[in-house]
């Protein structure tokens, strides 16, 4: 339904977008996902013909959004991330302007912006005045504009941005009811959203498609499914052999050890296979008792902020969390120890320094006792002398 080829935009020198690739099924739902700055609003502009491209292309059903615009963006209902409201009309006569616009039939109108109004909950002010309504009501009357006419494809930058949290999951269930009839793209920064609502995500980050795939497939690919962290009392000699016995294990990575005697690791299982029970009785058997036994599910969120804060699966994969958490450990353990290690030296010089005062006080102490004694002795002589005389 939706093609997007090596789309690219260059905003001067700067890369906005850097050649995107992908395409959008009939009644699916796609998810636009990425950190601020992505390239989502522009992508989207792009798709729907608001904003040349440098170079690329997309089509709707066929037609190109660049060489054919008008039958392209009939296709077309767009929510862009600042809703463009004419705000001294009231809602109804916004919404017959966008219907006049669209060029929706006279005698279908009416009942179409009523079941418009219906559908988005704005049929209550209906006879207001734009300028009037709280952020979240035009948020909803912008999106009313949007599916005015029932276009197959409904763009949406960011549709629920300025709504509480009741209107967050109306206007969500409204999406995922609109999928019966129409495409939509909607972007978004809130993973929840996007893991409620799509049926596929695709994430990017300045401007590059990093990964694209169902919400679960993500989580499950991402090699957090069935992941463990094993903390476990014994040499890793023990433990592999423990570990060798249980079926199912894809891998394990030994990541070193926090405290004396204890190893961490990550073992990574098959799909749908849960170890966590096998592992206790493999361990006890071999007699390495389990300090930590903890099972990993990466959730959407940690999969974003890996993804995004890398620009490649692979390096963000050499930085896992644990990983990371296991190496900060280890350098505050460093620096501990080595702080420790300076203070004993410390501790020992001062030590070394007060005995070394105390000998020569000693030394000075023997030198003038025996002065004293040599001037005893000359003295007895002299009297002696003396006597004798
Ligand atoms: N008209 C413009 N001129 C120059 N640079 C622009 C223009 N519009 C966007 N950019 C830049 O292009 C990049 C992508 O912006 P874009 O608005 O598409 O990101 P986004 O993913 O939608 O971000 P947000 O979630 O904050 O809306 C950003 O670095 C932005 O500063």
């Amino acid at each position: 339904m939706i093609e997007v080829k090596n789309l690219v935009k260059r905003y001067g020198n700067h890369l906005a977008v850097d050649d995107l690739s992908f395409t959008v099924e009939r009644g699916q739902i796609l998810g636009f996902l990425g950190p601020n700055g992505a390239g989502k609003s522009t992508t989207m502009n792009m798709i729907t013909g608001y904003i040349a491209a440098t170079s690329g292309s997309v089509t709707i059903d066929g037609n190109d959004v660049f060489e054919d615009p008008i039958e392209a963006k009939k296709m077309i209902g767009y929510l862009p991330e600042i809703p463009p409201l004419y705000l001294d009309m009231s809602v109804v006569e916004y919404l017959e302007f966008i219907a006049e616009i669209k060029a929706v039939k006279k005698k279908e109108r009416t009942k179409m912006i009523q079941d418009i109004m219906k559908m988005t909950k704005v049929d209550d002010v209906s006879e207001r005045l734009i300028k009037h309504l709280s952020k979240g009501y035009k948020q909803r009357v912008g999106l009313a504009g949007a599916i005015v006419g029932y276009p197959e494809v409904l763009i949406l930058d960011e549709p629920t941005v300025g709504l509480d949290p009741k209107q967050i999951i109306e206007i969500r269930d409204l999406i995922k009811s609109l999928s019966k009839n129409h495409t939509i793209i909607l972007s978004s920064h809130i993973l929840s959203e996007v893991s409620a609502v799509c049926d596929k995500v695709m994430i990017i980050n300045k401007g590059k498609l990093i990964v694209s795939d169902s919400p679960e497939n993500l989580s499950k690919h991402m090699e957090g499914a069935n992941n463990v962290h094993l903390i476990v009392k014994g040499t890793k000699d023990k433990v592999m052999k423990a570990l060798n016995k249980i079926d199912g294990i894809v891998k394990v990575d030994f990541q070193g050890t926090s405290e004396e005697d204890l190893i961490e690791l990550k073992i990574q299982s098959k799909e749908a296979i849960d170890i966590r029970e096998e592992l206790f009785y493999a361990m006890a058997e071999a007699g390495c008792p389990i300090y930590g036994l903890e099972r990993k599910v990466m959730s959407l969120e940690d999969i974003f902020l890996e993804l995004t804060e890398n620009s490649t699966i692979t390096e963000r994969k050499k930085k896992s969390f644990f990983g990371q958490m296991k190496k900060e450990k280890q350098e505050e353990k460093q620096e501990e120890r080595q702080q420790e290690k300076q203070e004993e030296k410390q501790e020992q010089k001062q030590e070394e320094q007060a005995q070394e005062t105390q000998n020569q006080v000693m030394q000075v102490k023997e030198e003038h006792e025996k002065e004293n004694l040599e001037f005893e002795d000359r003295e007895f002589e002299s009297d002696k002398e003396e006597e004798e005389c």
